[in-house]
């Protein structure tokens, strides 16, 4: 689904991700933990073509990010549902607008209500639609982050500190949603620093646990 293959990037100074392989996929369902700076938000963003490697290639569905007319890169971006870490709201418009967003601006046109009703229902934020970003919690947010993440029906969700701004129950309310969408077969990778979630995880779905390391990305062994 994603591949990388001996990918590098460097932001114009130094490489800060070199010799990088991997391989998403189907269902699979992956931690990637790394200290801060390390390159977390970099490598996500490379996962969904949002920066371009600087040597070595990266493939979406088979097709290589540097081939991809920008049109082209837009469709294979759909299937891919992207948890930002900061969420990413318009503040002026309510929760179940913003979740709708991409399907609103996407070629795919006009929203179903229903389909926009039960996803708001899954992350149990059925009686917050109406609000408006700023009145929201840390987990309401992250909860709408996800529901926006998904509303197109993609194949990989990719998560950035999906648990960042939240307690324990809620990461645990989070993490539980993104088993159950790795259960009904997505490709499922999450960015952390929250060993103590990637272990909770590990109890209930068979998770890889990847990590950077001086440039390079590691499979971490089992001592987590
Ligand atoms: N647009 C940019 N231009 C230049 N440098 C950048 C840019 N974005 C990130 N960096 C730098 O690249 C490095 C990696 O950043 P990145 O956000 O990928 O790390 P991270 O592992 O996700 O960090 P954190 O865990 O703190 O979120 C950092 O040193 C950061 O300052």
């Amino acid at each position: 689904m994603i591949e990388l293959d001996n990918m590098a990037y460097s932001y114009g100074g130094g490489e800060l991700l070199s010799g990088v392989s991997l391989q998403l996929q189907p269902g699979a369902f992956h931690f990637l933990t790394g200290p801060s700076g390390s390159g977390k938000t970099t490598f996500l963003r490379l996962c969904y073509g949002d920066l371009t490697a600087t040597a070595g290639a990266v493939r979406l569905f088979g097709n290589d990010v540097r081939d991809l007319s920008r049109d082209d890169l837009a469709i294979m971006r759909r299937r891919i549902g992207v948890v930002h870490q900061d969420c990413q709201f318009l503040d002026h418009l309510p929760l179940y607008e913003n979740i709708a967003l991409p399907l609103t601006v996407s070629e795919q046109g006009g929203v179903e209500e229903a389909h926009l009703r039960e996803l708001i229902q899954w992350v149990g934020l059925a009686k917050r639609a109406r609000a408006l970003p700023p009145e929201l919690s840390g987990g309401e947010r992250q909860r709408a982050a996800l529901a926006r993440a998904i509303i197109m029906s993609p194949d990989v969700i990719l998560a950035d500190e999906p648990t960042g701004n939240v307690d324990w129950e809620m990461s645990q309310r989070l993490l539980t949603l993104l088993i159950e969408l790795n259960r009904l077969g997505k490709t499922v990778l999450i960015a952390t620093h929250d060993l103590a979630l990637i272990r909770a995880a590990k109890s209930q779905v068979q998770a890889r646990v990847l990590r950077i390391a001086n440039r390079k990305l590691q499979f971490a062994g089992a001592d987590l």
